[in-house]
């Protein structure tokens, strides 16, 4: 059984080193294209960009050695939910300091679900930005805890067009490459692990459909400018495989928040979800 002591366990702050080459590679893996210089060239003109959803990426391995701490096996895991807030400009250099914290471990009776909040500073400790994930970690459930709250319900404005709609394909080779960014699970590579975890083939990284929605976002509401989005958060509603169209809608509304989706041909992958841009 998860042991529900451990709420409010915080490690850290651990160090993230940040190159150019780790940017690139990340923007290779949520699918950038080679037209797109800001994402994918160090000599790009304004320099080189990094889209806002690598605020993910120094969580990992905090993530990893949180799960260890509470003895979760991997395998169990499937990423529930994500959010992330940007205080500012992300650095394409340096080392980024991450601390993470059990913020919650709830009881969903098929699933234990565990919050993990993470805060990351630049070396000088300037806050950078903050995320949350929700991860479901399937058969630990069912000890008769508290179910935690319910999520927050997005009002998406199904009755007219969204202000903004756009497709990307990913490749089949995706998850082969965004591993490389620093989530190694082999649910995304092995077709074994994936079998065991009762899927046909290998799925996509929950975060690597995060990336593929934001850079949807940063085109359709924020004028391809990546310091415009500064809060984005997700519930993983179905799964991706590589290969898939992602198809991002996006609806503003009044308070100028944007309820976000997105789908596959199959199913809605994306819901919950919102995303705050700045004007
Ligand atoms: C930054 C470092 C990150 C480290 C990550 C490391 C792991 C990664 O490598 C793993 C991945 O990326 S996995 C890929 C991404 N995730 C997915 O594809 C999951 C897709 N979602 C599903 O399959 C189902 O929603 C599923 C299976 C999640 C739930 O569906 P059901 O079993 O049908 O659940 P349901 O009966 O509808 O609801 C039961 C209770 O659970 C809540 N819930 C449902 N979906 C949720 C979700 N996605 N996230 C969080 N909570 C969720 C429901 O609200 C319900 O709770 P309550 O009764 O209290 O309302």
């Amino acid at each position: 059984m998860i042991d529900t002591s451990r709420v409010g366990l915080t490690l850290g702050p651990l160090d993230h080193k940040v190159t150019w080459r780790d940017v690139i590679l990340y923007h290779l893996g949520i699918g950038a294209r080679a037209t797109d210089l800001h994402f994918v060239w160090e000599g790009a003109k304004d320099g080189l960009k990094v889209c806002p959803s690598y605020a993910v990426i120094p969580a990992f391995q905090p993530f990893f050695r949180v799960l260890k701490e509470l003895k979760i096996d991997l395998r169990t895991v499937l990423h529930g939910e994500e959010a992330i807030r940007l205080h500012g400009p992300i650095p394409s250099e340096g080392i980024l300091k991450t601390t993470v914290k059990v913020a919650g471990i709830y009881d969903k009776k098929k699933a234990a679900l565990v919050v993990l909040e993470t805060e990351t500073t630049d070396e000088a400790g300037t806050a950078l930005f903050d995320t949350r994930a929700s991860l479901f970690c399937r058969g630990l459930g069912g000890w008769g805890g508290d179910p935690g709250p319910k999520a927050e319900s997005v009002p998406v404005p199904r009755d007219r067009v969204p202000d903004f709609e756009i497709s990307q394909k990913t490749t089949e080779e995706q998850a082969a490459i965004y591993r490389l960014s620093g989530d190694v699970n082999p649910l995304h590579i092995d077709p074994e692990t994936a079998r065991a975890a009762g899927f046909p083939k290998p799925i996509l990284h929950g975060l690597c459909t995060f990336g593929f929605a934001t850079r949807a976002i940063l085109e359709g509401a924020c004028g391809g400018d990546v310091n415009r989005l500064k809060a984005f958060q997700v519930r993983f509603a179905d799964v991706v495989f590589p290969g898939d169209v992602i198809t991002t809608r996006g609806w503003k509304l009044e308070d100028g928040r944007y309820a976000i989706e997105a789908a596959t041909e199959r199913a809605v992958v994306l819901s919950h979800a919102l995303a705050v841009v700045e004007d």
